[in-house]
C-alpha cells in the first residue's frame, strides 16, 4: 500500500506540483485516502513510497474523487469509498488513511496529544471542531483554567474497582495516545507497574480473549507456516530492535494460556520503555502460536488463538527455527530477541540453539532457575574459587524433595549440575533443617509453599532470615509479606515477585521489597542496544546484577529493602545499560564504535522522551 501522506506531497517537488495544482476539497479528499498500488510489493508497504507510483496513483486517486463527488447516494451523502452502493456480495476495498492530519491525526496513538493540541497546532493540522475547544497540558501548568492530562488520567484510574479494569483502561490509552500513556506510566511507576505488569498481566492473559480489542503485537502461528518473514513484514514498523517472545506455554505460574499470552510481551515491552527508554516503535511483540493444551481455553468460546493441542518435536522446532530466520533476514545480526515464559522442556534447547547464533536471551531461566547458576559464578568471581565449588553453596528443591547426587539419572539436565551428595529428603522443611541456608528463594510457580513451619524454620536458623517469594502472580507466590514478617517475629528481609503492600507487625511497619526481572531486562536491553552489541554473555547479567546492586542506598538497606525504588528505575536502568555495555565493550562484542567516554551519560541520552513535541 502506498500512503498519500501529506509530508510525502511535500517532500518530493513533482508531487508537490501535483499537489498544488487541485483545488483544496480535492486535497481533503485525497488525504483522507489511501491507494492500494497495482504493483503492491513487500517493500511498499506500510509508507515506504515509491514516489514515481505515488505520482502516477495520486492522479488516479484524484480523478476517483471527481467521479465520486459526482455520485452520492440517498440524501445526499457522497459515497466515496463505494461502500455503500456495494451490494453486499461485491467486494469493496478496506480503504483507510494514513495521513498525520486531521482526524487522524488523533487516530494515530504515536502522534496524537488529545487535548493537548494547541490553537496554533489545531489550526494547522485540521483539528478545529474535533476537539472540544479546552486546551489542556500533559504536565501541570501554572496558569488558570489548564487542564493536565496526566492527573486526569490518574484521577480516572482510581476510580476503577477492579486492577483488570485499570488495565484495560491503561491499555486503551497506549493505543490512543502512546506518549500520554508512557508519561502517566513513568510518573506513577510504583502504583502502574501492577497493573501493566505482575499481577494484573496474569489476569489479563486469562481473559485475553474476551478483552482482547485492537492487535498489540504480532500473532505468528502454525497457519503462518512458511510465511513468516511475510508476516513479519506486517508490522507497521521498519525499524525493530527488540523482540519479546512466547509461546505461551508458561505464563507466570499461570501454566499454558496458549495464544493469550501475548499479554506478556507487550507488558514487557511497555517496560522496555517506560523503565529502559527503549524507543516505542523498536519494539515488537510477538506470540508463536502452535495450540495449546489448556482445555479450559480449547472450550472457551472468546478464545483467540488456534484450537487444537500444542504441536512439538520437529513440527515445533521447525516453526521457531523459521520465525527465528525470518527475524535475523528481516532485522539484522542485531535484532535483540527476549524469550519469555516458554516451558522450561522448550526453554533451555532454545537458549542453548540460538545464543550463539542470535542477540537472545530468556529472563526467565537466566532471572529464574539460572538464579543459582548466576549466584554461583558471582560467588566464584567473588571468592576466585571454581564455579563448580560455588555451586556446592547452593542447594535446589523441586517437587520430588532435595535434588541429590541418587536422583542424578532421573533429573532434567539443567538440574544435574546442583545434584550435590546428601541423602535423600522429601520436604522443604526438612531440607532447610538440615541444609541451614540463610537465603530462600521460591520460584516454584506453585502458591503457599512456604508455610508457616518453612519460614519458622528459617527464622530459627537466621536472625535475618532473607526469603524470597518469586513466583507470579500474587496468587502464586510462596507466602505472602504478611506471613514472612509475622512467622519470623518481624526478622525476615522479604520481597516477592509481585508487590505486596506494606505490613504493620507490632506497631511497626515493613514495607517488601519487589523482587522481579523488571529491574534487570530493561537497562540490560537498553546497554545491548546501545553498544551495538551481538551476543549476550553470562558475565553481562552478572554487570546488570551489580550494577543494580550499587544502586541499593544503606538507607534502603536499612528500611530491609534488599532492591531501590522503582521510584528511580530510569537512572538505574541508565547505570545497568552502562555497565553490561562496557562489559559488552570489554569483551569485544560490541559493534558501536568509537566507546562512548561517558556510558551512563550515552544511555540516559539514548532514552525514549514521552514528552509533546510541537508540530510545525
Ligand atoms: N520474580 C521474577 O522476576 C520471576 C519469577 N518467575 C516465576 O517463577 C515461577 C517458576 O518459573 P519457572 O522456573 O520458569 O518454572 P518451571 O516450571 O521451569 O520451574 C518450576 C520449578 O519448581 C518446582 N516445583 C514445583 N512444585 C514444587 C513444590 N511443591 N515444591 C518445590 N518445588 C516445586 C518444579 O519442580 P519439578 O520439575 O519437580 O516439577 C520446577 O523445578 C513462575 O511462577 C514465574 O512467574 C520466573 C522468572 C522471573
Ligand atoms: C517476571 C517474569 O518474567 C515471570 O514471572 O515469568
Ligand atoms: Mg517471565
Amino acid at each position: 500500500m502506498i500512503s498519500l501522506g501529506r509530508t510525502s506531497f511535500l517532500n518530493n517537488a513533482g508531487v508537490s506540483e501535483l499537489y498544488s495544482s487541485v483545488s483544496s476539497r480535492q486535497r481533503r479528499y485525497a488525504a483522507s485516502l489511501k491507494v492500494v498500488a497495482s504493483t503492491s510489493r513487500a517493500g511498499d508497504r506500510n509508507g515506504t513510497v515509491v514516489m514515481e507510483s505515488v505520482v502516477k496513483e495520486t492522479g488516479e486517486a484524484l480523478a476517483a474523487v471527481e467521479v465520486e463527488q459526482e455520485s452520492a447516494v440517498g440524501g445526499g451523502v457522497h459515497d466515496v469509498y463505494g461502500e455503500d452502493t456495494a451490494t453486499e456480495d461485491q467486494y469493496v476495498t478496506p480503504w483507510s488513511v494514513s495521513v498525520a492530519s486531521g482526524y487522524t491525526l488523533l487516530r494515530d496513538p504515536r502522534h496524537n496529544k488529545g487535548l493537548a493540541f494547541n490553537d496554533k497546532e489545531r489550526d494547522a493540522h485540521y483539528l478545529r471542531g474535533l476537539l472540544p475547544p479546552a486546551v489542556a497540558s500533559q504536565e501541570l501548568q501554572t496558569y488558570a483554567f489548564s487542564t493536565h492530562q496526566v492527573k486526569k488520567m490518574m484521577h480516572n484510574l482510581r476510580q476503577y474497582q477492579l486492577p483488570l479494569h485499570k488495565y484495560m483502561a491503561m491499555m486503551d490509552l497506549q493505543e490512543r495516545n502512546q506518549k500520554l500513556f508512557y508519561k502517566v506510566l513513568i510518573d506513577h511507576v510504583e502504583e502502574l507497574l501492577p497493573v501493566v505488569y505482575t499481577p494484573t498481566v496474569g489476569e489479563a492473559c486469562q481473559k485475553y480473549g474476551s478483552i482482547y480489542m485492537r492487535p498489540q503485537g504480532l500473532y505468528i502461528s502454525l497457519k503462518e507456516k512458511g510465511k513468516i518473514l511475510e508476516v513479519l513484514r506486517n508490522w507497521p514498523e521498519r525499524n525493530i530492535q527488540v523482540i519479546v517472545v512466547t509461546d505461551g506455554e508458561r505464563i507466570l505460574g499461570l501454566g499454558d494460556l496458549g495464544c493469550q499470552g501475548m499479554g506478556i510481551p507487550v507488558g514487557k515491552l511497555a517496560l522496555y520503555t517506560a523503565l529502559g527508554g527503549v524507543q516505542p516503535s523498536a519494539c515488537l511483540p510477538i506470540t508463536i502460536d502452535v495450540g495449546t493444551n489448556n482445555e479450559t481455553l480449547l472450550n472457551d468460546e472468546f478464545y483467540i488463538g488456534l484450537r487444537q493441542k500444542r504441536a512439538t518435536g520437529q513440527e515445533y522446532a521447525e516453526l521457531m527455527h523459521e520465525f527465528m530466520s525470518a527475524v535475523k533476514q528481516l532485522y539484522g545480526e542485531k535484532i535483540l530477541i527476549q524469550f519469555e515464559d516458554f516451558a522450561n522442556h522448550n526453554a533451555f534447547d532454545l537458549l542453548a540453539k540460538y545464543g550463539t547464533t542470535h542477540l537472545v536471551f530468556n529472563d526467565d531461566i537466566q532471572a529464574g532457575t539460572g538464579i543459582a547458576e548466576l549466584i554461583a559464578l558471582e560467588i566464584a568471581k567473588q571468592t576466585n574459587t571454581p564455579v563448580e565449588e560455588a555451586r556446592k553453596k547452593i542447594w535446589l528443591v523441586d517437587s520430588k524433595g532435595l535434588i541429590v547426587s541418587s536422583r542424578k539419572e532421573s533429573l532434567q539436565h539443567f538440574k544435574k549440575p546442583w545434584a550435590h551428595e546428601h541423602a535423600p529428603v522429601k520436604t522443604l522443611v526438612d531440607a532447610i533443617n538440615d541444609i541451614k541456608p540463610t537465603v530462600l528463594i521460591g520460584t516454584s510457580g506453585v502458591g503457599r509453599q512456604f508455610t508457616k513451619e518453612v519460614v519458622e524454620a528459617m527464622a530459627t536458623i537466621n536472625e535475618k532470615p532473607i526469603i524470597l517469594a518469586l513466583s507470579n502472580p500474587t496468587s502464586q507466590s510462596e507466602c505472602t509479606a504478611a506471613e514472612a514478617y509475622t512467622w519470623s517475629q518481624g526478622r525476615a528481609i522479604f520481597a516477592s515477585g509481585s508487590p505486596f503492600p506494606p505490613v504493620e507487625y507490632e506497631e511497626k511497619v515493613f514495607v517488601p521489597g519487589q523482587a522481579n526481572n523488571a529491574y534487570i531486562f530493561p537497562g540490560l536491553g537498553l546497554g545491548l542496544l546501545m553498544s551495538g552489541t551481538i551476543r549476550v554473555h553470562d558475565e553481562m547479567l552478572l554487570a546488570a546484577s551489580e550494577a543494580l546492586a550499587s544502586q541499593v542506598t544503606p538507607e534502603d538497606f536499612k528500611k530491609g529493602l534488599l532492591y531501590p525504588p522503582f521510584t528511580n528505575i530510569r537512572k538505574i536502568s541508565a547505570h545497568i545499560a552502562a555497565k553490561v555495555a562496557a562489559k559488552a565493550y570489554e569483551l569485544g562484542l560490541a559493534t558501536r564504535l568509537p566507546q562512548p567516554k561517558d556510558l551512563v551519560k550515552y544511555a540516559e541520552s539514548c532514552m525514549y522522551s514521552p514528552s509533546y513535541r510541537s508540530y510545525r
